[in-house]
């Protein structure tokens, strides 16, 4: 006879589960239980130890102490593709994509079947799901919100009895998050369980089960997500009520910082973004928002005024910062005049994932005084560092701490740190707190005005469409390449808003 090692009607056990990095114990001791079906959110701040206990569930890396159970017995879950056989799938929050390859080829290298085999089958998954992803699509083409789409496809090919989701919607805009979660429920009354990572509180009581709460790698509590409200999950969380930003009227100056005049770009990937006559102007004191679904236009806008696509001489005054003319100048010219960038791909494009939190400042602040004559100034260096780890709260192992090895939320806040110490006249920030929990968000999103309120210029490009009303003083909403007409933040509701991201905006309004 079988002997089982735990209680074979559940389909997960973690007993006592214990992972350290060096003497840092990132899980302790944690216990959790799970049946066929069941949606179970993890709750917790950032660096609470969500991923890790995920990644050790899914064979990424293997637990110090404890056991897991599946099915009643004990398994040891050595890699992914162990993972994978038993029928565990993950949504991951960095992406896992081949950048240089096609959609269906980077599905191909985990599922079985031919190329034209698995475009069709992802083109059923696709529309079975309510997920718009085209096949043939380049991966390096696609917005961060396509990209999760994929993620999400690949694992539901492989019919996975749990899967795990790691902020699966942190990208995606409301109407597809409704979708996602139609999908999930579906999936779940067919007897596949979930556990279920989200920093949205209300989307964790509209969609789960259960919710266990973390912190400091610990289990701290399990609750009915059902019968608490937002506020409750968020004090077991945070263990303080979540504050709001305090937003008083902008008083912006009339010199714009930014002017962007009837700018097009024709992407040369033809599933690429392109942009149709944007025009837009920000000025020194206030915060403008730029809603809208992603895939929109809006990573191939941020490229283009950050410096990674640059313009032709000839059209170089479309983007004008403090009246010159930069559409054509790289992006160290533009910071030059005082414009800093935080992209929406921190791991990727806003830090180097092997180096050093403190190496890493050193990438855009070099030139505030951390480098003298081709010289490092070690300790100016050093102090910068400290300086971003302590006013964002970066919860790391100091300045020495390998960028990677942050917990994705807390290395958000290092790179808004990095770029808000530089005290920019023109801030250009993309998903400013994209994964990061309620307390954290509320905080970088006041540091966002505060900094407003010293008389820099701010555009934020976001698909949460609280954080939109929350801080921006004027919105913009781009689909399909084109710029709404800025319309004043008080005087529209997010229906109104909701609806242009749909397109219905009046195309012969332009912005001024
Ligand atoms: N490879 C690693 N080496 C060293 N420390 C690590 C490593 N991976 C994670 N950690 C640390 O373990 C802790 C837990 O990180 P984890 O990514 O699990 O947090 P999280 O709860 O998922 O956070 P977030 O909400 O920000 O994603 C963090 O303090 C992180 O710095």
């Amino acid at each position: 006879m079988k002997t089982t090692a735990g209680d074979p009607t559940l389909l997960l056990q973690l007993r006592n589960v214990t992972k350290r990095y060096g003497t840092f114990v990132a899980n302790d001791g944690v216990n959790l239980t799970l049946e066929q079906g069941q949606i179970c959110a993890i709750l917790g701040e950032n660096g609470a130890g969500k991923s890790t206990l995920m990644k050790t569930i899914y064979g990424i890396q293997q637990p110090d102490e404890g056991e897991i159970i599946w099915n009643g017995d004990k398994v040891a879950v050595t890699s992914p593709s162990v993972a994978r056989n038993l029928g565990i799938g993950m949504v991951f929050q960095h992406f896992s994509l081949f950048e240089t390859i096609s959609v269906v080829e980077n599905i191909s290298l985990t599922v079985p079947g031919t190329l034209p085999e698995l475009a069709e089958a992802i083109r059923q998954k696709a529309d079975e799901y309510g997920l718009d992803v085209n096949p043939e699509a380049q991966v390096h083409g696609l917005s961060v919100g396509e990209r999760q789409r994929v993620e999400i496809i690949r694992c539901l090919m492989q019919n996975p009895k749990l899967l795990i989701l790691d902020e699966p919607t942190s990208v995606l805009p409301p109407h597809s998050v409704q979708q996602l979660f139609g999908t999930l429920r579906k999936l779940s009354d067919r007897g596949v369980a979930m556990l279920y990572i989200s920093h949205k509180l209300e989307e964790i009581r509209d969609l789960c089960h259960s919710a266990v709460v973390l912190r400091q790698g610990r289990v701290t509590g399990t609750t009915n997500p059902r019968n608490a409200s937002s506020a409750d999950l968020a004090r077991l969380m945070i263990g303080q009520d979540i504050p709001t930003a305090r937003h008083a009227e902008a008083k912006p100056s009339c010199e714009p910082a930014l002017k962007v005049t009837d700018l097009s770009y024709e992407n040369p990937d033809p599933q690429g973004e392109s942009l149709d006559n944007v025009s837009m102007v920000v000025r020194p004191g206030e915060i403008v928002g730029i809603a809208g679904v992603s895939g929109n236009g809006q990573s191939t806008l941020a490229r283009l005024l950050s410096g990674e696509i640059k313009l032709a001489d000839t059209i170089a005054d479309q983007i004008e910062v403090f009246d010159t003319p930069v559409g054509n100048v790289t992006p160290g010219k533009r910071r030059k005049l005082g414009l800093t960038f935080v992209p929406e791909d921190r791991l990727g494009r806003a830090t180097v994932p092997n180096m050093s939190l403190s190496d890493n400042v050193l990438l855009t602040a070099h030139r505030a005084g951390l480098v003298r004559k081709g010289l490092i100034r070690r300790r100016t260096q050093a102090n910068f560092a400290d300086e971003c780890i302590s006013s964002m709260d970066v919860r790391s192992r100091g300045r020495h701490s390998i960028a990677s090895s942050l917990s994705g939320g807390n290395l958000q806040k290092f790179v808004l740190g990095r770029e808000i110490l530089l005290k920019p006249r023109l801030l250009i920030v993309s998903q400013p707190t994209w994964g990061i929990d309620v307390g954290a968000a509320a905080m970088v999103r006041q540091k966002l005005v505060d900094l407003r309120d010293t008389g820099t210029a701010i555009l934020m490009i976001s698909e949460e469409l609280e954080e939109i009303f929350e801080i921006s003083d004027r919105i913009h909403v781009m689909y399909h390449g084109k710029l709404s007409a800025s319309v004043q933040a008080r005087s529209v509701t997010a229906e109104d808003v909701g609806r242009m991201m749909m397109g219905e905006f009046d195309q012969t309004m332009r912005a001024a």
